[in-house]
């Protein structure tokens, strides 16, 4: 397991400073929550985090070495992301989606090996995808493509795995699924949410995200507040901790209220 942190990103298009001094650490094997309202920033610091795209200012780190520095194909094979525009296009199998997971582990026209065979296999069990394996991604729901995507990202074997709001397709019982199966895998996790209160549930730690800077940080119940969600969202809430697991919950009481 890898520890990925950021030291004072910033990112500016145009005139537009979309990252400001952005700092995190995800620790290794812990999952860190990027919540905030719409337009925070939150996907263009998942970019800069998986090494996708570069910072004006700031340095990303992967276990100590700048990203920017770490070949392709060796980047490939410790961290993978899965985005929010769905990236297969082309009309494949389930299976062949995921096995597009192994692409940093073969060469151009190797066939799949049995180890690539192996962790294409467990990628779909473990999604819920194996029953699906020869259907074509074109038939798939939203939220059966969005299991195929962690699915390849999962047979990637990272040891990062970074994630733009991967179960906004999901009904409640894969939301659950695809959270639990995250926070159980040997995995550092960054993923992006909208739920504060299944984020509260899940997430090691939180970062809040406003105007492209980090607003709030820390353990869910410190982060996940009233006044945090009346100052950033906009919205009154009371937040108690849940008799049933302890983790705070909001209930949103509207959004005329908070300026009441
Ligand atoms: N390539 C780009 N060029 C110009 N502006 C961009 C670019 N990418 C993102 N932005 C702007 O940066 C801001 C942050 O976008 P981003 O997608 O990172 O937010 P987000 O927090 O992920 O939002 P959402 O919750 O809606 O997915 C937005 O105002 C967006 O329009």
């Amino acid at each position: 397991m890898s520890t990925l942190a950021a030291s004072s990103i910033t990112w500016t298009q145009g005139s537009r400073r979309i990252l400001d001094d952005v700092s995190l650490e995800a620790p290794a094997g812990q999952v860190l929550g990027i919540l905030g309202p719409n337009g925070a920033g939150k996907s263009s610091l998942l970019r800069i985090l998986a090494g996708l795209r570069r910072p004006d200012h700031g340095v990303v780190r992967l276990d100590g070495v700048p990203v920017g520095e770490i070949p392709r194909r060796q980047l490939a094979r410790s961290l993978a992301i899965v985005e929010q525009a769905l990236e297969v296009h082309e009309d494949v199998t389930v299976e062949a989606a995921a096995a597009l997971g192994r692409t940093p582990y073969r060469g151009t026209f190797d066939a799949l090996s049995a180890r690539d065979h192996e962790a294409v296999e467990r990628a779909l069990e473990v999604t819920g995808m194996l029953a699906h394996r020869s259907r074509s991604w074109r038939s798939l729901s939203g939220g059966e493509q969005q299991r195929t995507q962690l699915a390849r990202a999962l047979a990637q074997q990272p040891d990062v795995i970074v994630l733009d709001e991967p179960t906004n397709h999901l009904d409640i019982r894969y939301q659950l699924d695809m959270l639990e199966l995250l926070a159980a895998e040997r995995l550092t996790v960054v993923i992006a949410m909208h739920d504060l209160n299944l984020a509260a549930r899940f997430c090691d730690r939180i970062i809040v995200l406003q105007h492209g800077r980090i607003c709030a940080a820390g353990l869910p119940e410190a982060v996940i507040t009233s006044a945090l969600i009346r100052d950033v969202y906009g919205v009154a809430a009371v937040v108690e901790p849940s008799q049933h697991t302890g983790s705070p919950v909001a209930t949103y009481l509207g959004v005329s209220a908070a300026s009441a």
